[in-house]
Formats: structure tokens, sequence, C-alpha cells
């Protein structure tokens, strides 16, 4: 009987380059990422990791390369792509004037979540954030404000978490929930690839790590 051809990994990066001027920060980075796995980024400051991240999730244009999705093209303005892959980057953009709550009612109603309201008290208990529930983004503490860019990704659908230093800024309980977090994502199916200075945080979580400053 004929084999069937293996199932496309669920993110396959190939030959990604990317330069500015004559600094040559990716020069063919190939990862791929299977679904229910998590791919750490690591290496020194300046390798070149949320330069990849940005090229990948196409917040950035590659110089040259390919990056697919469950082995099409992955384009972030089709709404397949805007439907799996949830990005969480290091500079947080919040609407000044939107609360908690409701900045993650929009993202849950805009994304067509089935039961919003109740996801989004889920996720608000989930990264502890149910007392600040009503505060506007400017009166939050920094990492408030990154559990709120966090749980942005946890109110909307994704099959695909792409995490630039989630760690910022969490104290101990944080990086403790942050990793069960993520196990349990992937847990559900999630692939998850994240840069991370945090070892403690790249042994909990991750299947596969790739060093940057070694490439
Ligand atoms: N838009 C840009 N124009 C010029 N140079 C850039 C640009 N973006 C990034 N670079 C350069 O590319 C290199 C890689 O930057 P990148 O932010 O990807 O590093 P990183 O590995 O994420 O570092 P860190 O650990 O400090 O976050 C750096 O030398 C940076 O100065």
């Amino acid at each position: 009987m004929p084999k069937a051809p293996p199932a496309a990994p669920l993110l396959r990066v190939r030959d990604l380059h990317r330069s500015f001027g004559d600094l040559h920060v990716l020069a063919g980075l190939d990862l791929e990422l299977a679904s229910g796995e998590a791919l750490a980024l690591i290496g020194p400051n300046g390798a070149g990791k949320s330069t990849a991240l940005r090229c990948i999730a196409g917040a950035d244009q590659a110089t040259s390369g390919t990056v697919e999705l469950d082995g099409a093209p992955l384009d972030e303005r089709s709404p397949a792509t805007r439907r799996d892959l949830a990005v969480v980057m290091d500079d947080l953009d919040f609407f000044p004037d939107l609360s908690v709550v409701e900045h993650l009612n929009l993202l849950a109603r805009a994304h067509q979540v089935a039961e919003p309201d109740d996801l989004v008290d889920a996720v608000l208990a989930d990264v502890g954030l149910q007392r600040q529930a009503a505060q506007l983004p400017g009166t939050l503490s920094s990492g408030q404000r990154r559990r709120l860019a966090l749980a942005s990704a946890f109110v909307r659908p994704r099959r695909l978490l792409i995490l630039d230093e989630p760690e910022q800024r969490l104290d101990a309980a944080g990086l403790a929930w942050l990793a069960d977090r993520l196990n349990a994502e992937k847990a559900d199916g999630l692939g998850i690839l994240l840069v991370s200075h945090d070892t403690d945080l790249v042994d909990a979580v991750a299947d596969w790590v790739l060093d940057l400053g070694e490439l």
C-alpha cells in the first residue's frame, strides 16, 4: 500500500535572510516546528532573534527565504493566518482609553470566539489581572502590562504562538505561571516559537533550542 506523504510541519522556515545595509543579521535560517512542540531561539544581544520572529510573523520583510504555515506560504494578511497565528512581541501597544477587560473583550469578539465573556473572565483570572480589569493600560505596572499582552494571545483562536521574551518583567510567580501556561498550550496542540533569555523558562518549555549565536 502506498504510504501517505508526511504531513507538513506546522511551521517551516527555509533559508531566511535579512540584511540591513551590509549587516547580514540572518544568513540562511532554517527551522521546523510541529504542533504540540516548542522551539526556543536563544543567543546574545543582537544575534537576530527578534528579527527572525518579526520576519516569520510577517511584521518585517525578509530579504529572501520562505515561511510556511501548514505547507502554504504564511501570509499575515490572510484570514486563515490571522486566525491561527497569535503574536506577542516586546513592543506592547494598547489603546490608552480601553480598560483591561475591554481590550480582551474586543479581541475575543473580533475573533468570534464562542462565549467571549466566559473566556475573558477565565483568562483574566489565569493571568492574575482580575483586580485590574477596569484599569486603563497607562495605570498598570510594567509586569501587569506584560500580563495583559500575554492575555491578549489567550483570548483568541490560535495554533501557533510566537513570543518575544515573554518572561520580561514577570515576577517569580509570573514566571512559574508562564511556564505552566505554555506547557498547557503545548498539551492542547499548539506550536510555540519563542525567544527567551530565561534559561529556566527555556528548560521548562522548549523541546528544541536553536542558538542563533552559533549559526
Ligand atoms: N530596522 C533595523 N535597521 C538596522 N538594523 C537593525 C534593524 N533591526 C535590527 N537591526 C540590527 O539587527 C541586529 C539584530 O537585532 P535583533 O533585535 O534581531 O537582535 P536580538 O537577537 O533580538 O537581540 P536582543 O537579545 O538584544 O533582543 C542588531 O545588530 C540590530 O541593531
